[in-house]
């Protein structure tokens, strides 16, 4: 049977610099990974920035073809952020995340600067994904910033205009995958936290489904810590998520 690819971004949640080295080594050094990819975010960037992201996911590591995702959720002024994109352009991420709150122009700012980067570099465009409702927030608190409506229409009306202001995809929370996918055509890339494989502890992800029910209502990645991370042996762990899936 053909191996489909591996959608699973495993998150390397920490600012402990060997253990992210390590981490990443055992799920993604060998010549057969066992993730599609990994993902660093604010807490190991603001700690170790640009050098900690080349020491511990080197090279020979990324050249297993593991992707990157650089989960900065940037939110500033249109031109800020698209200084913020051209600043980490050098590590060559796959994806990158910004909010899609800060509106049209921002992110249109923001895709223009990653086109015309990787232009300039020669390297592939990333791909950039949209931040909508964080999974934290619920009615009453987007009522309490002036927004009032329910989460998941504010999440269609959001996903909508990133797509429209040339963003490729968003952050989503496995309720919102088959909403998103029926309005936002089968190209757009679905990025979703608040994965568990069946038994696996859900701890603070109040919202969840297994790897194969996500993929199947049409998720492109699942972003998955905790189950792989904070297992006894991570490769193992993610291996066996890679063979429920069709993927190793
Ligand atoms: O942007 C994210 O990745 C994200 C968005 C969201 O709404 N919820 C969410 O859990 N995440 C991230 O997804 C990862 C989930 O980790 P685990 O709960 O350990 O599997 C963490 O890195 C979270 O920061």
């Amino acid at each position: 049977m053909q191996k489909r690819p591996n959608p699973v971004y495993c998150a390397i949640d920490t600012v402990d610099l060997p253990l992210a080295a390590r981490l990443i080594r055992s799920v993604a050094g060998s010549a057969t990974p066992t993730v599609g990819g990994i993902k660093l975010g604010l807490e190991f960037f603001l700690a170790h920035g640009a050098p900690g992201v080349r020491y511990a996911f080197p090279a020979p590591v990324r050249a297993t073809g593991t992707g990157f995702f650089l989960d900065l959720k940037l939110h500033d002024i249109p031109n800020t952020v698209a200084g913020g994109i051209r600043a980490v352009m050098e590590l060559e991420p796959t994806y990158i995340t910004i909010h899609t709150a800060g509106g049209a122009a921002m992110m249109k700012a923001a895709a223009e600067t990653a086109a015309a980067e990787a232009a300039r570099l020669g390297i592939s465009r990333p791909k950039l994904l949209g931040v909508t409702v964080l999974t934290s927030l619920d009615k009453s608190d987007l009522e309490a910033v002036g927004v009032p409506s329910d989460p998941g229409q504010q999440v269609l009306r959001l996903a909508a205009l990133a797509r429209a202001s040339g963003l490729d995809g968003v952050i989503c929370s496995p309720l919102e995958i088959a909403a998103l996918r029926r309005e936002c055509g089968g190209d757009f890339v679905l990025m979703v936290p608040g994965i568990r494989p069946a038994g696996a502890a859900t701890g603070d992800q109040k919202r969840v489904l297994t790897p194969a029910e996500a993929v199947a209502l049409g998720a492109t990645h699942l972003v998955i810590g905790r189950p792989i991370t904070e297992a006894a042996d991570p490769a193992v762990a993610a291996q066996a998520i890679a063979r429920d899936l069709g993927a190793l």
